[in-house]
C-alpha cells in the first residue's frame, strides 16, 4: 500500500522547486514553500501618513489581507519571543529591526493565510528589507502605494492618535521622520525607476484619499478578458495622467 511519507529526495525537490513566483536570486532559489501565485502591494509613506487607515478600507472593499510589519513586530514583543526586548528597544528608538526578523514574520503570515492578495504595510522600510524579502520569497510587488504627506501633518496626526504606542511621542517621532527620509525614501526611489510607484496625496480627508486609491485596485475585482495585468497597467497610467505623479517632497 502506498504511504504519504516522502523520501528525502522528494522533500528536497519540494523545497527547491515549489516556489512562489519562483525565480532564483543570485542562483539561490527562494525558500518559500507555497505554490500559490501571490499578489503583493507594498504600502509606504511616512509615519502617520494614513497607511493603516487606508489599508483597512482596501481590505473591506477589495478582499486583500493587511499585513502591517509594525503590527507583526509589536505582536512578537507581546508573545514573549526571545527577540522581544531587541524589537521593543528598536521601536522605542524609531530604528529599523533587522530584516531577517521582519521577513520571517511576513513570510509566516503569508504562508498561514489562504488568501493570495496581500497589502504589506510599512515594508520595505530600507534596502535591506527589500533585498531580503525579494531573495527569500521571490516576490516582486504588483505596485507601490506611496502616501505623500508633509511632516507637520504627520506629526499632528501621530500626536493625536492615542493608541498608547511607545513611539508616538515627539522625541521618537522626530527620529522616525529622519529614518524615513534617510532609509525609506531610497526604496521608493528604487521602485520609481521601474514605474511601480503610485503616489497618493495623503493630506486629503480619509474618504477622498480612498477615492484616489480605488481605481488602482478595481482590476483585482473585475478581471477583463485581457486579464488584470492590462487593466492594472491602464489604471496606473490613468493615475499618473490625473496628476498624482508629482515629485517626492520629503
Ligand atoms: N486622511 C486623514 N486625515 C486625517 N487624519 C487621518 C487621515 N488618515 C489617517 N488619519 C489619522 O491619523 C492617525 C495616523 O493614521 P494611521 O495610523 O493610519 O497612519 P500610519 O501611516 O499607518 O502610521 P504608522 O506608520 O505610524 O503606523 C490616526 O489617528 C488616523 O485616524
Ligand atoms: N519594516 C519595518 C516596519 C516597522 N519597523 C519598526 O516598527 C516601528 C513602527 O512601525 P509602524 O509601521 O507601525 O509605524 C518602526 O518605527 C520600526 O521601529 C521596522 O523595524 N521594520
Amino acid at each position: 500500500m502506498a504511504t504519504a511519507t516522502k523520501t528525502v529526495s522528494e522533500e528536497e525537490e519540494e523545497v527547491t522547486t515549489v516556489k512562489v513566483n519562483g525565480s532564483a536570486v543570485n542562483g539561490v532559489p527562494p525558500v518559500f514553500t507555497s505554490s500559490r501565485e501571490l499578489k503583493v502591494v507594498f504600502v509606504l509613506g511616512g509615519p502617520g501618513s494614513g497607511k493603516g487607515t487606508q489599508c483597512s478600507k482596501i481590505v473591506e472593499t477589495f478582499g486583500f489581507v493587511h499585513l502591517s510589519a509594525g503590527d507583526l513586530l509589536r505582536a512578537e514583543i507581546k508573545s514573549g519571543n526571545e527577540n522581544g526586548n531587541m524589537i521593543q528597544n528598536m521601536i522605542k528608538e524609531g530604528k529599523i529591526v533587522p530584516a531577517e526578523v521582519t521577513v520571517k514574520l511576513l513570510q509566516k503570515a503569508m504562508e498561514e493565510s489562504e488568501n493570495d492578495k496581500f497589502l504589506i504595510d510599512g515594508f520595505p522600510r530600507n534596502e535591506e528589507n527589500r533585498a531580503i524579502f525579494e531573495s527569500v520569497t521571490g516576490i516582486e510587488p504588483q505596485f507601490i502605494l506611496f502616501f505623500d504627506c508633509p511632516e507637520q501633518e504627520m506629526e499632528r496626526r501621530l500626536l493625536g492618535r492615542n493608541q498608547g504606542r511607545v513611539d508616538d511621542n515627539i522625541e521618537t517621532i522626530r527620529k522616525r521622520f529622519k529614518v524615513f527620509v534617510e532609509s525609506s525614501i531610497p526604496v521608493v526611489d528604487y521602485y520609481e525607476t521601474s514605474g511601480k510607484v503610485n503616489k497618493i496625496d495623503a493630506t486629503k480627508s480619509v474618504d477622498k484619499v480612498f477615492d484616489s486609491i480605488r481605481p488602482l485596485f478595481d482590476c483585482f475585482n473585475h478581471v477583463s478578458s485581457n486579464g488584470y495585468e492590462e487593466e492594472l497597467t491602464e489604471a496606473i497610467k490613468q493615475h499618473n495622467i490625473n496628476g498624482s505623479a508629482v515629485a517626492i517632497t520629503n
